[in-house]
């Protein structure tokens, strides 16, 4: 039926309900990218660490039956030189609803443009969930972070992720550049001869989609705000429409009620009575807040570009990009994925914490309604940390830690479970 993709000879489908609610069968087909540079690390690693995980939750009752598809450099040697996100895995991440991913090269400057990026806009996975949470032990540059409990609703499908960006001196830039100058009065472009330029898409429907995630996130589970993170003062018409048409969804469709006049606004969580502020914040402050008050903040919606740079810098105060998972999703289709790139410099050692990746498939269990091979994957990681038998990221910064390998991590896991 595929080209190259194998489907496994037993497992089924995980299917979708016309209220976006799944059917999960007990023997699930999953399909899964292993990922270019440390991707060939870790992703064996997850899927060993998850087997454990089921087989000790629910005793052979329900298993994981994985199928490989290919994208990246893998694929270029499965499919040949070009083909680095074939439509045959695009159309099975689709068909098949619930998949995770390694991570994906993208080259600075020239190259390919991000198989990641184009893989979250092909199937339309709008929401970028990236939970920041502290697990006791790990090594933090901060002096509380343990008062860091933040969920990012990044944007994932416009900005400036949208690729529209033509070459310094190409005949596109010079053509964009004299109909901005000439139809529409630009008179700002400071270097118009060697300028490369590049457009930032934001709708009010990619915006309020968003954010009606993250409002209905925080009502889901009871959280007491949803900040807005822009640079409006600066992009008024896409960073601040974002923040405006973020307001008015909150009070049009969740009857949020204006504080002082504005623009901050507040309503009761129907489902517990507990009030949720929803304010905003300026990307730059926001970013020094989160360092000195982050016990203020809780759910943040935010746009394409900010939500990639607040990732890793939230990830680095609670321990670092080894342990920062995420998803991205649609109404129906689930594909989950860590924070961290490729780590080339790591690639092939057995070296870097493939804990992102593993807690990224315990937010893909817990989707499924795997509660307990989840609540177990969290446990074991936890007491694996407080065991001090870490990789090289947390054992440089812990007092007495034996260093392990990234699979040697994963057997740690799987002996605390
Ligand atoms: N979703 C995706 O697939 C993503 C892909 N990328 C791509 O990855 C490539 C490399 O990007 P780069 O900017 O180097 O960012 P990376 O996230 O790959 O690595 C940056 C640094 O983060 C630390 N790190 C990363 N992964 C781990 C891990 N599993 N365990 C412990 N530490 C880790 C390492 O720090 P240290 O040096 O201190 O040890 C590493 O040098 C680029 O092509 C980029 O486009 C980037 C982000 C996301
Ligand atoms: O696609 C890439 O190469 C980088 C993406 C990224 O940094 C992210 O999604 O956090
Ligand atoms: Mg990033």
């Amino acid at each position: 039926m595929y080209q190259h993709i194998k489907v496994p000879a037993q497992g089924e489908k995980i299917t979708i309900n016309p209220d976006f609610s799944l059917n999960v069968p007990d023997q699930p087909i999953i399909p899964y990218i292993e990922g270019d540079g440390t991707g060939f690390d870790i992703t064996p690693v997850m899927l060993k660490v998850v087997d454990a995980a089921v087989a000790k939750a629910y005793g052979g009752k329900r298993q994981i039956h994985w199928m490989e598809v290919y994208a990246g450099e893998k694929s270029t040697q499965v499919y040949g030189p070009d083909v680095w996100l074939p439509e045959e895995t695009l159309a099975v991440l689709k068909d098949y609803v619930v998949s995770i991913k390694g991570p994906l090269t993208t080259p600075v400057g020239g190259g390919i443009r991000s198989l990641n990026v184009a893989l979250r806009q092909e199937l339309d996975l709008y929401v970028c969930l990236r939970p920041v949470q502290y697990f006791k032990g790990v090594p933090s540059p901060v002096k509380e972070p343990e008062k860091i409990n933040m969920v990012i609703f990044r944007e994932n499908s416009e900005d400036i992720y949208a690729g529209i960006e033509y070459e310094a001196q190409s005949p596109k830039a010079q053509k964009l550049i004299k109909f901005l100058q000439e139809e529409l009065g630009a008179t700002k472009i400071r270097f118009p001869a060697t300028s490369g330029i590049g457009i930032k898409p934001v709708s009010s429907e990619g915006t309020e989609r968003l954010m009606r995630k993250a409002i209905q996130y925080a009502i889901d589970n009871d959280k007491p705000s949803v900040t807005i993170v822009h640079k409006g003062n600066i992009m008024k018409y896409t960073e601040g429409g974002f923040r405006d048409w973020s307001y008015a969804l909150a009070q049009r469709e969740f009857g949020a009620e204006l504080i002082d006049g504005g623009p901050w606004c507040k309503f009761k969580n129907p489902k517990t009575g507990r009030e949720i502020v929803i304010k905003d914040s300026i990307a730059d402050a926001f970013l020094q807040q989160i360092l000195l008050r982050p016990a203020e903040y809780s759910v943040i919606a935010t746009l394409n570009l900010n939500g990639d740079y607040i990732s890793d810098a939230l990830a680095a105060q609670v321990g670092g990009i080894g342990i920062a998972p995420g998803a991205n999703l649609s109404d129906s289709v689930a594909c989950f994925e860590a924070t961290h790139g490729t780590a080339p410099k790591y690639a092939g050692k057995d070296y870097v914490n493939p804990g992102s990746e593993i807690l990224s498939a315990e937010m893909m269990l817990r989707h499924m309604g795997w509660i307990e091979a989840a609540d177990l994957i969290i446990s074991s990681m936890e007491k694996a940390i407080q065991s001090k038998r870490v990789t090289y990221d947390f054992a440089r910064l812990m007092q007495g830690a034996e260093q392990v390998s990234c699979s040697g991590f994963g057997q740690v896991m799987i002996e605390q479970m």
